[in-house]
């Protein structure tokens, strides 16, 4: 497996394991990690994992589980035993939810990082209210971020927007995955808190989730390298 230094995690949200791996097999595993996301993975099954470790990719499975704390540490489990490199679960899931989580991975000494899902990158604060939640995105955020971290997480996904803020309460170590990145050359599309790849950085993000500004791009490799050369 490639170690990479570097902080890019490309998204492979495709409809078939053909079309993830043919854009895999454009990807060199020592420039960045990829995504595997429900879509990709409800078609494919762990055949896309298998696939992409053998290939050298270090992947993170963004299932995002959300689920009684028993179910979920189970299913944390059970991905960390398929050996990717991160997984994630819903932090709005609860502290026994996420304390479980980690002690299973602890109790099976499994090292895949665990990270917890803040406030959806696509959500505003109307988005919050609609679900009855009467506080600022970012307050929202730092609340769920530090209950991610008493419960024994090692990072959360947020938007570049509140790495700033993240790094200052819970620390430079504390990972912050930051989708919603957003070249000058790409458009939002659903995300609503969004940043340039160089902005995300000098906020303190750890690591940056891109997918349409490369997958969707006519162009993927060309649009991979500009955001690249954005970050040296
Ligand atoms: O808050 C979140 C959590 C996860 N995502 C995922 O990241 C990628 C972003 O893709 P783009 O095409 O660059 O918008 C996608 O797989 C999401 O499921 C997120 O966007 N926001």
């Amino acid at each position: 497996m490639a170690v990479t230094e570097s902080p890019l995690i490309i998204a492979l949200d495709y409809p078939s394991l053909d079309a993830a791996l043919c854009m895999a097999d454009q990807l060199d595993p020592s420039r960045c990690r990829l995504k595997v996301g429900k879509e990709l993975f409800t078609r494919s099954g762990p055949a896309v994992l298998e696939a992409l470790h053998g290939r050298g990719f270090e992947v993170f499975l963004d299932l995002k589980f959300h689920d009684i704390p028993n179910t979920v540490a189970s299913a944390v489990e059970a991905a960390a035993e398929q050996g990717v490199w991160m997984v994630n679960l819903h932090a709005s899931g609860g502290r026994a939810m996420m304390e479980a989580a980690a002690a299973r991975l602890a109790q099976q000494r499994l090292t895949t990082h665990l990270i917890a899902v803040t406030v959806l990158t696509s959500m505003q604060v109307s988005d919050l209210e609609d679900v009855g939640v009467f506080s600022a995105v970012s307050d929202q955020v730092t609340r769920l971020a530090q209950l991610a971290k008493q419960s024994g997480l090692h990072g959360v996904v947020c938007s570049a927007q509140e790495a700033t803020q993240l790094a200052s309460l819970c620390g430079d170590e504390f990972l912050k995955v930051t989708p919603g990145i957003r070249p000058a050359f790409a458009a939002a599309n659903d995300q609503q808190r969004i940043m340039t790849p160089r902005d995300a950085m000098q906020a303190g993000s750890t690591h940056l989730v891109v997918g349409r500004p490369v997958t969707q791009a006519e162009h993927p490799m060309d649009a991979l390298k500009a955001i690249e050369q954005e970050l040296v």
